[in-house]
């Protein structure tokens, strides 16, 4: 809770996951909507401002039958957001999700009034998924766990998009995100790979600084037209000299080795 507010207070990067959006959202309404005793029912059952609640899925009170577990649909609600953005400006995303506990829908209209964007639901309308602070670099809250579709060649967008802001004020507002994207991926640093992650072409850069070339990525964020060109988890061979057969290589290893 403390962090969460050190961030929005600072305009410090902010990326909270499932307890971590809930944690963001009670801050939010204590020291914004100046609520003291705002708290989730999980920590505090007789709070009067209870911004978090239980909302079970399936079984109301059979024990281990009331998570909310597995993979659902978010739909975006505010196109002109962050999260859309790094999504690909897609309407909806299928994320995973492991929890009980989840923003009042009842506190919501409160909460957008005071500046806390819903900008991601379920389809009722009445789950919140996604919350973000539009005057903020990038304070970003997701009640999904989306380190569970992350891969090494192709990064979550929420994580890609808290490293790339960390790594520089980046211009979210409508058109001049790729031509930030494009600008820095002139730069043949540390953050080619990420750029690269974000643009869908990560396998080509790990191809192409295989064989001893560094390549600027060129496609649009989201766009995830690009073939992968690597084994991601794959099989290449490693020769004795420690060369890579056939200028294949690996995002996360297990290739085999010989002599
Ligand atoms: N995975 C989590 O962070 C769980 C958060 C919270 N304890 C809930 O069940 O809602």
């Amino acid at each position: 809770m403390m962090a969460a507010k050190y961030a929005r207070e600072n305009n410090v990067p902010y990326l909270g996951i499932c307890l971590g959006m809930q944690l963001a959202v009670v801050e939010f309404a204590r020291h914004v909507m100046k609520f003291p005793d705002a708290d989730s029912t999980e920590f505090n059952p007789n709070t009067k401002t209870p911004c978090v609640i239980f909302m079970p899925e399936g079984s109301k009170t059979h024990m281990g039958g009331t998570m909310r577990l597995g993979s659902r649909r978010t739909f975006f609600k505010v196109t002109d957001c962050k999260s859309a953005k790094l999504y690909g400006d897609v309407n909806y995303v299928d994320e995973r999700h492991r929890h009980r506990y989840e923003v009042n829908p009842d506190m919501v209209p409160a909460f957008e009034n005071a500046g806390l964007q819903f900008v991601g639901k379920d389809e009722t309308g009445q789950r919140m998924e996604i919350i973000e602070i539009p005057d903020h670099r990038f304070f970003v809250g997701v009640q999904f766990h989306p380190e569970f579709k992350s891969t090494p060649s192709k990064p979550s967008p929420p994580f890609v998009g808290k490293l790339l802001d960390t790594y520089w004020k980046l211009s979210w507002s409508s058109g001049k995100l790729q031509q930030t994207l494009t600008i820095c991926s002139n730069i043949h640093t540390l953050p080619t790979g990420l750029i690269a992650a974000a643009c869908g072409q990560l396998d080509q850069v790990l191809q192409d600084s295989c064989n001893g070339h560094v390549v600027a990525a060129k496609h649009k964020l989201g766009d995830s037209s690009s073939t992968p060109l690597v084994h991601q988890n794959g099989h290449a061979q490693k020769q004795a000299n420690g060369g890579v057969a056939n200028g294949t290589c690996h995002a996360n290893g297990n290739g085999s080795t010989h002599g």
